[in-house]
């Protein structure tokens, strides 16, 4: 059994890797950290997890974490680049959730994040985890990025466009729509049923630090420079991302071999759906899945490639990638603890 530990138990992403822990038959959790809830049973907070876990929360102590095999840190930024770099000398794991090993530009990452990063040398060594980018490095790695969640979305819509350079690599649009989970369990007032239930709108529009992610990734994937408008929006609705992509195409012939070229891409991808050309992909196909699901449009006359792209921000876009990724390090299948479909209604 892989010995795990989490850092940051009593957030969404924290129980989400619990809920879909306790029915990995891989692995056993040997410690759940919480500062603030240390001595609380787990089932006591989360009911759902009754009967699937014994522990108590307790607090983060580097020498227990140093004894599991794998550690995911489900915490703020800045909190895992402080506590990564003992548990790599230890041998251990890591899957970080947060953004501190994402992006390899350090000046970029300490100007959105605000805070100089605390571990240089493990930004740079770290893998960034998008299975259908970097598999074969995802097995190898000591240390894994779990991408964000708008940047799951954008960059499984745009990559297999950008890839085969079929498009405006500087002309990309990603308009993007966010449950209230995304921000976290902490209470804030932006945040009340009260604020944002009945209500839509946009936030980040002048930028959000997803932008320079979604930048890197999709970079890569083009081979050159990008240009992307990125627009995050709130929703009045708990869990889902929904990203509506538009991207320029180089030749407007290109379009008849889109629908194929996409199937292609995915066919060996467990997790990600194209769906029938002009499908509508609903946030609620992905609820509590860790599937992505897309579709290709195009309106009458125009050169514009439309992809719209869901998944559940919590699963496919944090603790659902975070174990597929944990798969794919200790050589398991990686749908384990995964297969579950999505929740309808
Ligand atoms: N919510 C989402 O949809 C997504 C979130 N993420 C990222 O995942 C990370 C976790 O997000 P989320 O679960 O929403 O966050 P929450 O705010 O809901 O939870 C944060 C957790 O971290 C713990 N924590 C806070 N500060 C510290 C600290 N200094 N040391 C140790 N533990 C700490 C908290 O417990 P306590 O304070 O009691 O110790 C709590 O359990 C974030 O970096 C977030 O940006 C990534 C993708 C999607
Ligand atoms: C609705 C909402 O507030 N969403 C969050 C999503 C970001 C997130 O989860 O942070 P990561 O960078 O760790 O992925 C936001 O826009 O800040």
């Amino acid at each position: 059994m892989i010995k795990i530990g989490i850092v940051g138990g009593t957030g969404y992403t924290g129980v989400e890797l619990l809920r879909i822990l306790a029915v990995h038959p891989e692995v056993e959790v040997k410690c759940i950290t919480s500062r603030s809830e240390a001595g609380m049973p787990v089932a006591d907070m989360y009911p759902n997890l009754r009967g699937h876990f014994d522990l108590a929360f307790s607090e983060p102590d580097p020498e227990q974490l140093a004894e599991c095999d794998l550690v995911f840190f489900a915490t703020p930024h800045g909190v895992a680049a402080r506590m990564v770099p003992e548990l790599m000398k230890a041998g251990t794991r890591v899957v970080d959730l947060s953004a501190d090993f994402r992006l390899k530009d350090l000046d970029v990452w300490a100007k959105w994040y605000g805070m100089p990063h605390e571990s240089p040398e493990w930004a740079a060594k770290a893998v960034y985890g998008l299975p259908e980018v970097a598999r074969d490095e995802i097995r190898k790695a000591q240390l894994v990025a779990n991408p964000g969640c708008y940047p799951t979305a954008v960059q499984l819509g745009f990559l297999p466009l950008l890839e085969n350079g079929l498009v405006d690599p500087s002309r990309l649009i990603a308009d993007a729509k966010s449950g209230a989970s995304g921000a976290g369990r902490q209470a804030s007032t932006g945040m009340l049923h009260g604020e944002i239930g009945e209500s839509f709108k946009t936030y980040g529009a002048s930028g959000h630090r997803h932008l320079p992610e979604i930048r890197q990734g999709l970079g890569q994937a083009a081979g050159t420079g990008v240009g992307v408008t990125f627009v995050p929006h709130l929703l009045p609705m708990i869990r889902g991302i929904e990203a509506t992509l538009y991207a320029e195409l180089n030749d407007t012939a290109d379009f008849e071999r889109l629908q194929a070229l996409f199937e292609e891409r995915y066919r060996d991808e467990p997790f990600v759906d194209v769906m029938p050309f002009g499908s509508h992909p609903e946030t609620r196909s992905v609820r509590g899945a860790n599937h992505c699901r897309m579709a290709l449009h195009r309106q009458e006359q125009s050169n514009v490639v439309i992809v719209t792209s869901v998944i559940d921000n919590l699963v496919k876009g944090a603790a659902g990638q975070a174990v597929q990724n944990m798969n794919i390090m200790f050589g398991l299948d990686e749908r384990l603890g995964l297969n579950a479909p999505a929740m309808l209604p």
